[in-house]
């Protein structure tokens, strides 16, 4: 008997509903669109009255068609992660700017989600666009997420959740998105349509930290400091400071500056704007540059000290050789300016006022990198911390850096051969760069102990050629003060005469 019940009510709910649909159609059709809309709209009304759930709608464009909501496209990340999970009916979606697909909720479907003992509900939803005043509706449905909870927890959702929401799908979005390598060197100034300052590639360097040859403390330190500028906002905040910070990466070529800075984009899922100084107009043009960088990114200036005369006007000339030295540096970073993109006019207040005048603050999140092989031909000015708060040196190749290249090219921790390479390293100075080049295989049937042996044959040629070179010095240094003796041999048999001159004379 109770079962006949059910299902008449069920027959009775049903029938109500076709109903009313069958009815809202009918007026949906005939009626004009204002006045649906305000069938609508009193509708929702009445329902809310009644209705102890309070809903919101995140809308995917606001306005203009042009810029999709940040919003919007935040709670579809942090929904992907969700619907993936719950929901039955998904759309696989690749964003442009992203490197992976994802999974996002197709229209009509919920998800439910929980945060902190209350339960919300989130549907994609689709609204009709208003038709044109000709009738012809050619503008797509407009998409929007409805999240719905009880009214008990209207301040929580408002005050935590939502944010939240917003948190966790920026970082998703972070995390998914395809990063850039920007160049400023590749654009046509006089092209039209006017091209933008910077261009770009997708960021494909493989160079991670684990890779880097370097000391274990040395390299944690390094980690330890990017992390925590990652995580400082609000610290840059309370001090008064904006939130960036500059390194100074400085050795001998082939030392690892480049990788670093690649390995550090690749720790902090940040892009790379490669700054080409000799490219850049003047500093206005720079200005420009810096205000088109977006946060989260390294701006890399490499080789710092032959990018412009940067130096020049700040150093006393103290005789006529490094006057005329200066002076050939300067004639040659100039022919380098003009033989590349234009003749530059940056100058190193300009460059100053980019690393840390009021316009350094836009955008926030950003790392300045700046590499070179002579540190000391750098203005003091430009490096002073606050400028460049951390300086690195890299340098030769350690024993510890050796096996680090070792584990990764030849997945090897220890071997026989170790000692003498450890020996040899001692007593000459190789670079990272030809580490890795001697450790590299040149065929698949190259073994461990063949490659080694390599190594070993570069270390030994490397001391003897600096051998070679110390001898020679050695032999530049003696020939003049050689000469010098003679000189004084020479006046020391002159002056008992010049005495004896005297002698006659008194
Ligand atoms: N510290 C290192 N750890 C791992 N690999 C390294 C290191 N240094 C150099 N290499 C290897 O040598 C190659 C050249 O290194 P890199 O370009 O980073 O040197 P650099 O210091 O930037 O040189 P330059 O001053 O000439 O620009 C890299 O491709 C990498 O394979
Ligand atoms: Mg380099």
């Amino acid at each position: 008997m109770a079962a006949i019940t059910m299902a008449e009510m069920w027959t009775t709910v049903g029938s109500t509903i076709a109903s009313f649909m069958f009815v809202w159609t009918i007026i949906s059709q005939y009626c004009p669109y204002e006045v649906c809309q305000f069938l609508e709209k009193s509708m929702h009304r009445l329902m809310s009255f009644f209705n102890p759930y309070i809903h919101v709608s995140i809308h995917e464009f606001m306005g203009t068609r042009l810029n999709r909501s940040e919003a919007y496209a935040a709670v579809e990340a942090y929904l992907s992660t969700n619907s993936a999970k719950s929901a039955k009916r998904l759309k696989l979606e690749m964003e442009k700017d992203s490197k992976k697909i994802v999974l996002t909720m197709d229209e009509y479907e919920k998800v439910t989600d929980e945060f902190q003992g209350a339960e919300i509900s989130w549907a994609l939803c689709t609204k009709s666009p208003k038709p044109m005043g000709n009738g012809n509706n050619s503008q797509p449905e407009r998409r929007y997420y409805n999240l719905t909870f009880h009214k008990r927890y209207r301040e929580m959702i408002a005050e935590s959740y939502l944010e939240h929401v917003m948190k966790k799908g920026k970082e998703i979005r972070v995390k998914n998105r395809q990063r850039k390598l920007y160049t400023n060197g590749a654009r046509d100034k006089y092209a039209y349509p006017r091209q933008p300052m910077w261009s770009d590639v997708p960021f494909e360097h493989p160079a991670r930290f684990e890779s880097v040859a370097m000391e274990a403390e040395k390299k944690q330190e390094i980690i330890e400091d990017l992390l925590t500028f990652s995580q400082s906002k609000d610290f840059y905040a309370r001090i008064g400071k904006a939130w960036k910070r500059g390194y100074l990466l400085y050795g001998p070529p082939g030392t690892g500056k480049s990788t670093m800075i690649a390995a550090m984009a690749n720790l902090l899922n940040y892009d790379v704007y490669d700054l080409e100084l000799t490219a850049v107009k003047d500093n206005t043009e720079l200005k420009k540059l810096l205000i088109e960088i977006t946060g989260k990114s390294i701006i890399v200036i490499e080789d710092i000290d032959c990018s412009l005369d940067l130096t020049g006007h700040r150093k006393k000339k103290t005789d006529k050789e490094t006057e005329d030295k200066n002076e050939e540096e300067k004639k040659q970073t100039n022919l380098k300016n003009r033989e590349g993109k234009g003749f530059s006019k940056v100058t190193l207040s300009g460059l100053l006022n980019f690393i840390d005048g009021l316009w350094s603050a836009c955008g926030g999140e950003r790392i300045i990198v700046f590499t070179t092989n002579y540190v000391e031909k750098l203005d003091p000015a430009l490096i002073r911390r606050g400028r460049m708060d951390k300086h690195i040196e890299l340098s030769y190749c350690s024993f510890e850096g050796f096996k680090v290249l070792a584990k990764n090219y030849l997945l090897v921790e220890a071997h026989p051969l170790f000692d003498t390479i450890g020996r040899l390293m001692d007593e000459t100075k190789i670079t990272p760069a030809d580490v890795a080049e001697a450790l590299m295989r040149k065929s698949p049937r190259e073994d461990v102990e063949k490659s080694l042996s390599k190594l070993i044959q570069a270390l030994e040629e490397a001391k003897k050629e600096a051998a070679m070179k110390k001898a020679e010095e050695e032999s530049r240094v003696k020939a003049p003060a050689k000469d010098d003796s003679l000189l004084q041999d020479k006046k020391e048999t002159e002056e008992p005469q010049s005495l004896d001159d005297g002698a006659v004379l008194l």
